[in-house]
């Protein structure tokens, strides 16, 4: 993995980005609360997030995204729809390209894994302070049922420049 040079999102030539890694992210919403978890392993560890990670061989977005709900959950994400794209450049050299679902309902009752603490919050509620800088930007988004494509542009843990496009 190269470091690049990069310092705003047009230092980057999207035309030709491929993230290292496809991911997903999934949000189960219900009765105006939102199932997060305190990630314990991985890229964020330490982070509220969505339950998600990486893709497995020959696995479809949607499949990744309800897997690896059942993993760090063990319940079952019901009513999936998929909301929109994140491109995160980091610039150690890393990229990821994350899908990201909602869910409104889900089978099973959501318990601790090894990878995760489940966490309800009100949607008025949420602990932005808590997670990764770019979801301020798009959940807002996601919880008004709206697709977008949003690309960023991290040192580390500091987002240095995004942008958000609505799709309609
Ligand atoms: C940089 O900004 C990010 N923001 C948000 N909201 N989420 C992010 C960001 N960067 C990565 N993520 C998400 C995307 C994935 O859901 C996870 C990363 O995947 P993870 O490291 O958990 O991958 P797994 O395949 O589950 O790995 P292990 O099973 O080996 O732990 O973070």
């Amino acid at each position: 993995m190269q470091p690049i040079a990069a310092r705003t999102l047009s230092d980057i030539d999207w035309e030709n980005w491929k993230a290292q890694d496809p991911a997903t992210l999934t949000f189960v919403i219900k009765e105006d609360h939102i199932l997060l978890i305190r990630k314990k392993r991985g890229l964020g560890a330490g982070k509220i997030n969505g339950p998600g990670g990486r893709l497995e061989e020959g696995e479809t977005t949607l499949e990744c995204a309800v897997r690896e709900v059942q993993e760090e959950l063990k319940i079952t994400p019901l009513n999936m729809a998929f909301h929109g794209e994140c491109l995160f450049q980091f610039v150690d050299g890393y990229s990821i390209h994350v899908y990201a679902f909602a869910a409104s309902d889900y089978d099973g009752i959501a318990e601790e894994t090894d990878e995760a603490i489940p966490l309800w919050f009100h949607i008025n509620d949420i602990p932005y302070d808590e997670m990764w800088e770019d979801d301020r930007c798009w959940l807002p988004l996601l919880l008004k049922k709206k697709n977008f494509i949003g690309r960023y542009l991290f040192d580390k843990d500091t987002m240095l420049d995004y942008e958000i496009e609505l799709l309609t």
